[in-house]
Parts: C-alpha cells; sequence; structure tokens
C-alpha cells in the first residue's frame, strides 16, 4: 500500500471535463456491463472505474467472474462465438465494445499477461522482437533498443543480456513470467492486464513480480486479478470484490481490507468463504 490511497489523494478535485478516482483520472471504465456465455450470464451489470497509473485488484472466490471481466478489457471472447458482451467499456473515452473500434488499436493499448507464462519457442530477444514487428518498422538499432528497453521494464535485462540469442524456454518459470510482461510493454501499451501473474511461481519470483508491479504502475495503468488477499493487499491500490457474477464493493484497498461496507466483502477478506 502506498501514499496515492492516503484520503488526500482520494479527496482531490477531478480535472475539469474529465471524470476521475481520487487524484487520478479514469482510465478504464465498465458501464452496466453484462456478459453471456451462451446462455450462461457471467457478469451482471458491472460498473467500474479503473484510474490511470494506479493498480486495480480484482478478487473474489473462484468462478465470481474476476477473469471474465479481465478478458472483456482486451476483447478476447470476441474469438469465441456465442460469447456476448452488452453495455460498455470505455477506454479514454471511447466504447472498445463497439465493433467499430479496431482490434489492433486494442490490442497496442491494452497488454494482458497470463498465468501461465507462455514464452514463444524463440529466442528472448525474438519473444520480444516479434510483436513490436507486427506493430512498427524499426532499424536494427531502434528495434535493439526497443528490447533492452523492455527486458529492462520487465527487470530482466542483467539477466538475459548475455544470452539474448537462447532459447526463452531455458528460463526459470519466474523468468518466463518477466519475460512475458516485457513482452507485453514491449507495446507500449497503457494498460496492463494480469490475470493471476504469480499464480504459478515461487516466493521468490512472485515477490519479484509484485516490486516490478509497483514500478510499472509509474508508466501503466494495471488490473491485476488475484486469489491471494495478501497479494492484494501488498500490491493494489484499489480492490474490486466480485461475487457470482456481481460486483459487490469497489473502493481504496486499505479500506476494503479494514472497513468493508458489505458483510459478503468482509466475509471473504476474513476467510468465513471462498
Ligand atoms: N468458456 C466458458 N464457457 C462457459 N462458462 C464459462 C466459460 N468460462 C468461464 N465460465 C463460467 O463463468 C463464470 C466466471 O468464470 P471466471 O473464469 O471469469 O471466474 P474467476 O472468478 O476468474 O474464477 P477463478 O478464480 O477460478 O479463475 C464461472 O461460473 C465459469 O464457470
Amino acid at each position: 500500500m502506498n501514499d496515492a490511497r492516503s484520503s488526500d489523494a482520494r479527496l482531490s478535485v477531478a480535472t475539469p471535463g474529465r471524470e476521475a478516482v481520487g487524484a487520478n483520472p479514469v482510465k478504464l471504465a465498465a458501464r452496466d456491463l453484462n456478459f453471456y456465455y451462451d446462455k450462461f450470464h457471467a457478469l451482471k451489470s458491472i460498473n467500474l472505474e479503473i484510474p490511470e497509473k494506479q493498480v486495480t485488484a480484482l478478487i473474489g472466490p473462484s468462478g465470481c467472474g474476476k477473469s471474465t471481466l479481465l478478458r472483456i478489457f482486451n476483447r478476447i471472447y470476441a474469438l469465441y462465438p456465442k460469447l456476448e458482451a452488452r453495455g460498455q467499456v470505455l477506454l479514454d473515452g471511447d466504447n472498445i465494445l463497439d465493433p467499430k473500434y479496431p482490434m489492433n488499436r486494442l490490442r497496442s493499448k491494452v497488454g494482458m499477461v497470463f498465468q501461465k507464462p507462455v514464452p514463444f519457442p524463440m529466442t528472448i530477444f525474438e519473444n520480444v522482437a516479434y510483436g513490436i514487428r507486427h506493430h512498427e518498422k524499426l532499424s536494427k538499432s531502434e528495434m535493439n533498443d526497443r528490447v533492452e528497453h523492455a527486458l529492462r521494464q520487465g527487470a530482466l535485462w542483467d539477466e538475459v543480456k548475455d544470452k539474448l540469442g537462447q532459447s526463452a524456454l531455458g528460463l526459470s518459470g519466474g523468468q518466463q513470467q518477466r519475460l512475458c510482461i516485457a513482452r507485453a510493454v514491449a507495446l507500449k501499451p497503457s494498460v496492463l492486464l494480469l490475470d493471476e501473474p504469480t499464480s504459478a511461481l515461487d516466493p521468490i519470483s512472485t515477490s519479484r513480480i509484485e516490486q516490478l508491479v509497483e514500478e510499472l504502475k509509474k508508466d501503466y495503468t494495471i488490473a491485476i486479478v488475484t486469489h491471494n488477499m495478501q497479494q492484494a493487499a501488498r500490491v493494489s491500490d484499489f480492490t474490486a470484490f466480485m461475487y457470482l457474477g456481481d460486483l459487490i464493493e469497489h473502493g481504496p484497498t486499505e479500506q476494503i481490507f479494514s472497513k468493508p461496507t458489505k458483510q459478503q466483502t468482509e466475509d471473504y477478506i476474513t476467510g468465513r468463504f471462498g
């Protein structure tokens, strides 16, 4: 937790003409968002505002819809038939659920990292360069700089700078996950979605990733799904608690963990269910 969550910050006035959560403008917002897996109503009228350059944690028991919500934020569901989102998801004020919103723009603005690190079966360098090539034409030296910068942002550069030509599959699980983060930030997104990024990692790698999240929020708006409540308390500024497809409560992490307003939130954070 940090001072960005202090009550002073929360009471700061929003920039005129732009909504804000506390001192920070809203980067991403769900408005009356409903989601259906065919006939199953998985998300029910979700209204959530995610402030810029802050970390928002999505917590709740298994099956409550955390990953579904995260996946809607980059429209992955659109790849599958019979899945339907209704309502709006506003990114910088534009509705990304509108079929006219270009997928390319969305992919470059919103990066995603999954639970299990999935490096491509190619070199460490190529893992990062691959996505950049799809979006931009860079000279060799520009590409070298971009890859280095991304690996530094992923807190991996020092460990891999002498073996960029080796296969990424030879890295440890924790290193692979940092590579996946580097790969995501290499496209210079403004939003990073992290879906339980440490659940497959040991405690030391977990702690590295948590430190990294703290650093990355200087540049990125981050939404993280986690089952680990200590992790949510450590890394996030805001926490959203979900239950059976509903967003039960959302607010500054400190308040959600110390003075939740809803009984269900209190039961969950005190380990009474879930
Ligand atoms: N592809 C799918 N088809 C049908 N139902 C699905 C599908 N994916 C998820 N669901 C259902 O939607 C609900 C929300 O699932 P989701 O994976 O978003 O939950 P979660 O909170 O992320 O759970 P977990 O913490 O276990 O990962 C669950 O009831 C789940 O069974």
